[in-house]
């Protein structure tokens, strides 16, 4: 992927070739010792010593391709257990083409698509289109979430087990944007999904106790004036729904968890047994809600931002496992819709494109995960609580040979400044403007087809 060295002038630089199979010369599995590895049909086909692998050498197959990965990480695909692609409905935001053409630059061959869109993703119909649209663009494959309730009202349940049998075979369900605040209704919710090992995805957020809110309760709110979003309205949900996963013995996963009280009701509910899952999003890992003095609403988000105390908790709740796993909540906003008066505006940030840089800010180079560590937290954990097959789940993590082709190269080293205007997704909306951020991803493998080389869409 580097300028090829002298002795390898031989290899064909990338994306000049399409071959079927490639070998990453020199590359490093996990952040392991370097070795060549072959990709072919669309599998790990071989490990072979770093370095002994050419152009033309014996064993590989007609039209391989050898790229020099000297350097670069080796990662499994990367999972997003929370993308909001808008369509349908608002496609001037994003569409799924754009949003799965976000995802694979940022490593990612999976994204499961919330279902707060318009016509809502409450119906096998919609989730069809939608599972559709990710198989037409090719980008990455797309995991449609359904709706728990009709409409996202909060008052019926929807057609659950019809989406779970349509052919976007769905298995995470979340009203998301909305809580599932009535508790017969969660724990129906919860009952229902058992019969096909589904997991009910809650966005924790006591109704009346947010009303009106426009940031984090605290001392920056009571400075600026504007009303508080209490960390007590997470946590009540999270413990509530915890009690009611324990007691009809189903699986609630929480979605971006957002403060330290919640950290310590999730320990405990693992500690009970429960079967109780957490993401935690990387803006929460990274940004606090100080930034909300320069009004700006890029950094309006739902949950909002917190303090520092709750940053350095759900760091190390991501260390600990008792937060499984990272989700971008990659929420794209058009223009008329960001940027306007703080009140006025939409909640939501763009992740796709940045969330690996952010985990390595804030957990790699911090020494809290290394890059099996990353591989768990980005890919395998949230493969496995969206219930994607089970035995591809375990052997990505390996990235044995017999695993399939789906894999990430991360070239770990170099920060680059975050530029809205070059970013894939349809919308601008990016905390991160004139940032640095650590980490490029320089190709990305879906089923042994390039979706991304040398940093650009294939
Ligand atoms: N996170 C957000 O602030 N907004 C999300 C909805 C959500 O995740 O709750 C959106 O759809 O825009
Ligand atoms: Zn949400
Ligand atoms: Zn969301």
């Amino acid at each position: 992927m580097t300028t090829p060295a002298a002795e390898t002038s031989e290899e064909t630089p990338v994306g000049r070739s399409a071959g079927t199979s490639w070998v990453l010369r020199r590359v490093r599995p996990l952040g392991g010792d370097p070795v060549d590895v072959v990709l072919a049909d669309g599998v790990v086909a071989a490990w072979r010593p770093a370095g002994s692998t050419h152009a033309g050498a014996g064993g590989l197959p007609a039209g391989t391709t050898v790229l020099d990965t000297d350097g670069l990480i080796l990662l499994p695909g990367l999972v997003d257990l929370h993308t909001h692609l808008r369509e349908p409905g608002r496609e001037d935001a994003e569409t799924v083409a754009s949003g799965t053409r976000a995802a694979a630059l940022g490593g990612y061959t999976t994204v499961f698509a919330m279902a707060n869109t318009n016509p809502v993703a409450d119906t096998a119909g919609v989730v069809e289109q939608v599972w559709r649209l990710g198989l037409d663009a090719g980008h990455c494959d797309v995991r449609p979430v359904g709706a728990v309730t009709v409409g996202l009202a909060g008052e019926r349940l929807a057609e659950l087990g019809a989406m779970a049998s349509s052919a976007a075979g769905v298995r995470v369900f979340s009203d998301d944007g909305h809580c599932v605040s009535d508790a017969l209704l969660m724990r129906r919710a919860l009952e229902y999904v058992k019969a096909f090992d589904g997991v009910i995805a809650q966005h924790a957020q006591e109704p009346r106790l947010t009303e009106n809110a426009q940031m984090n309760e605290g001392t920056v709110a009571a400075r600026l004036g504007l009303p508080g979003w209490p960390a007590v309205a997470e946590e009540a949900i999270i413990a509530r729904d915890a009690l009611l996963a324990g007691h009809v013995g189903s699986r609630l996963h929480v979605c971006h968890v957002s403060t330290a009280g919640s950290v310590e009701i999730i320990r405990w509910a693992k500690a009970k047994g429960w079967n109780v899952t957490a993401e935690v999003t990387p803006h929460h890992l990274l940004l606090t809600d100080d930034l909300v003095c320069s009004f700006d609403p890029v950094y309006k988000v739902n949950p909002p931002l917190r303090t520092a105390e709750d940053v350095a908790a759900l760091r190390a709740g991501l260390a600990d496992g008792t937060i499984d796993c990272v989700a971008t909540d990659h929420a794209p906003h058009a223009l008329e819709d960001k940027e306007t008066e703080w009140a006025a505006a939409r909640p939501g940030m763009l992740g796709l494109e940045t969330a690996l840089s952010v985990v390595i800010e804030t957990m790699v180079i911090p020494g809290r995960l290394d890059w099996a560590g990353v591989a768990e937290r980005m890919a395998l954990a949230p493969a496995r609580i969206g219930g994607l097959p089970r035995t591809a789940a375990e052997v990505w993590s390996s990235i044995a040979v017999g695993a399939p082709a789906t894999v990430t190269l991360l070239d770990p080293a170099p920060w680059r400044m975050v530029e809205p205007d070059a970013l894939a997704s349809r919308s601008r909306n990016t905390p991160y403007a004139g940032r640095s951020l650590p980490g490029t991803i320089r190709a990305t493998f879906l089923r042994g087809r390039p979706t991304v080389l040398d940093g650009k869409i294939v």
